[in-house]
């Protein structure tokens, strides 16, 4: 059988890590949160600035060692927000120099409407590996908490992780 891990990484409400929990929980996975050893400090509108900046630059910021080794896993589910039309800095530096060559890999996003090139910019930075099931779970345009997409919307694709890859 398949084995997979749920990596993620969640700044603003904890949306992304509701959803990787609920995909972990019900597939019987592994999960890991991706961290900044400098974690944002500041307020919403800060942060919002400041990320943008990052992201203009390409900016991959130093995350805490994981125990991860993808090489114990055939399937990578990946979560993060869309920040600035693209991945969290933090998730583009996990990405980053890794052997993706021979995995499948389940991006999953959350954002406030405004998706942009996110699922292409994952998938550029994971080269070698498939991709399936992405997922796009939008949450309230003002940068809230409340899940727009519907809740079996989200179990629906739970459920085809579960049976199409893992099954
Ligand atoms: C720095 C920053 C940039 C954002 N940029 C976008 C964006 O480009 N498009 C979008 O739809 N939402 C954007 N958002 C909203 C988040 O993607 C959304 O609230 C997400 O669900 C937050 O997930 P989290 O609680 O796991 O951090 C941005 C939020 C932040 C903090």
């Amino acid at each position: 059988m398949s084995k997979m891990i749920v990596v993620y990484y969640s700044w603003s409400n904890g949306n992304t890590e509701k959803i990787a929990k609920q995909l972990q929980e019900a597939t019987a996975s592994e999960i890991a949160r991706i961290e900044m050893v400098k974690p944002y400090s500041g307020s919403y509108e800060d942060v919002v600035e400041q990320g943008k900046e990052e992201v203009n630059r390409g900016f991959k910021p130093e995350i805490k060692s994981m125990a991860v080794d993808l090489k114990n896993y055939d399937i990578i589910a990946v979560g993060t927000p869309t920040w600035w039309y693209t991945m969290a800095p933090a998730v583009a530096s996990f990405l980053d120099n890794r052997d993706w060559n021979g995995k499948i890999v389940v991006p999953f996003i959350t954002n406030g409407g405004w998706p942009g090139h996110i699922i292409n910019d994952i998938k550029i930075a994971c080269q070698g590996a498939e991709f399936a099931q992405e997922m796009e779970v939008r949450f309230d345009s003002s940068g809230g908490n409340h899940m727009e997409t519907g809740e079996d919307e989200v179990g629906a694709w739970i459920t085809r992780v579960r049976n199409i890859l893992l099954g």
